[in-house]
């Protein structure tokens, strides 16, 4: 019987502890309080790692907030202090509602966005992930899953190349998830302390790619006892486990219900080609139509922009008007109860620089 939890032998920088997380820490805190990464969250508490044990941490009022990945303060007393600032997040329409964001995981490194190599490839698909991914400020790279099922030889150097159309400098790798040896092309990305997602829809090759990464050996190694409300022990499958290459896999149902949300910065990074065009457009809130002097329809009429591209990147942009038009109104709610400032905080740096 394993009794010892993985993450509870890893030190804070195998945890992901990083020196943008230590330069927030005052002298006191750097003095009084020490780190650790919320590994697990439930509606009344949060498991979190501090580099000697793993612990629970009932949730009080002010860390409401609080997801998976994040960075939090203890006292001596494994209370909690504040949350870090995050390096980056990732949110979603919050389910039921339409509406509100929620936040579902933080200070995530790298995000691999699956895509299989079959019939179901589809750029528009990618373009969204990447939009999302922009958003939450992780870096993406594009898997493209089931090379050996391909049509032919060329297949992933022709994919490749579409992708490379978007963005020249968008990180693509072709791999069999089946395969260990296959996967190790993944490993740049998989080293000690980085915290990576997986990202695709259904049937990608998620979960194999995830098995194989761990290589069945932590699956009976990563799970802990823990001892639950009847005081039976159950093993849990963390949100946040290590990967035998030292790197981190967060792995949420939240993250696999993602959707894009609230990204309008997100979306201008994952179409600066067009969003440069449009500089060029006679008027301001040219929609590309039928304007006169519109530089985006010169690109298309000149072959220089794809008719595709274009259109994704409307359908795009008319659903995040949505979001944000539903979003608003939340807020708006939010601000007469007295809840907003937080929020508001935060988001006033993201907007400051436009
Ligand atoms: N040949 C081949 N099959 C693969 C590969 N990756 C995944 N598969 C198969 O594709 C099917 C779906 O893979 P999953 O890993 O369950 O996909 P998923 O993305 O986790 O799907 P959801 O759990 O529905 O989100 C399974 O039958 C896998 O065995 C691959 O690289 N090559
Ligand atoms: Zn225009």
């Amino acid at each position: 019987m394993n009794d010892r939890a993985v993450e509870a032998s890893l030190s804070v920088v195998e945890l992901g502890w990083r020196p943008c997380f230590q330069q927030q820490l005052g002298l006191d805190e750097l003095e009084f309080l020490r780190p650790a990464r919320v590994i697990e969250q439930h509606r009344d508490a949060v498991v979190v790692a501090d580099g000697e044990a793993v612990f629970r941490i009932e949730l009080n009022s002010s860390m409401v907030d609080l997801v998976v990945g994040d960075w939090i303060l203890i006292d001596p007393e494994q209370r909690f202090q504040r949350c870090l600032e995050r390096s980056s997040c990732f949110q979603r329409k919050a389910a039921g509602t339409g509406r509100a964001t929620q936040r579902i995981a933080a200070n995530v490194d790298t995000a691999f966005i699956l895509s299989s190599m079959n019939e179901d490839f589809s750029l528009n698909r990618i373009e969204r992930y990447l939009a999302l991914v922009h958003e939450a400020g992780a870096e993406p790279v594009v898997v493209l899953t089931k090379l050996d099922q391909a049509e032919s030889p060329d297949a992933a150097a022709e994919l490749s190349a579409r992708l490379h159309r978007i963005d020249p400098l968008l990180a693509v790798e072709a791999i069999n998830g089946l395969d260990a040896s296959s996967a190790a092309q993944l490993s740049p990305w998989l080293r000690a302390g980085e915290t990576i997602v997986l990202l695709g829809s259904s049937g990608v090759g998620k979960s194999t790619l995830t098995n194989t990464l761990m290589q069945a050996e932590v699956q009976s190694t990563g799970g802990i006892r823990e001892d639950d409300a009847k005081g039976r022990h159950t093993t849990t499958r963390r949100s946040l486990m290590a990967l035998p290459s030292g790197a981190l896999i967060l792995d949420t149902p939240g993250m696999r219900e993602i959707q894009l949300a609230d990204c309008r910065d997100g979306l201008a990074s994952t179409f600066a080609d067009i969003e440069a065009l449009a500089e060029g457009c006679r008027f301001k809130d040219c929609q590309h139509l039928a304007e006169p002097a519109c530089r985006v329809r010169a690109a298309l009429a000149a072959g220089e922009l794809d008719e595709r591209r274009l259109a994704n990147y409307q359908k795009l942009l008319r659903e995040e008007a949505l979001n944000a038009a539903s979003l608003a109104e939340r807020r708006a709610e939010n601000r007469a109860q007295g809840r907003f400032y937080k929020q508001a905080k935060a988001e006033s740096k993201r907007f400051k620089g436009r």
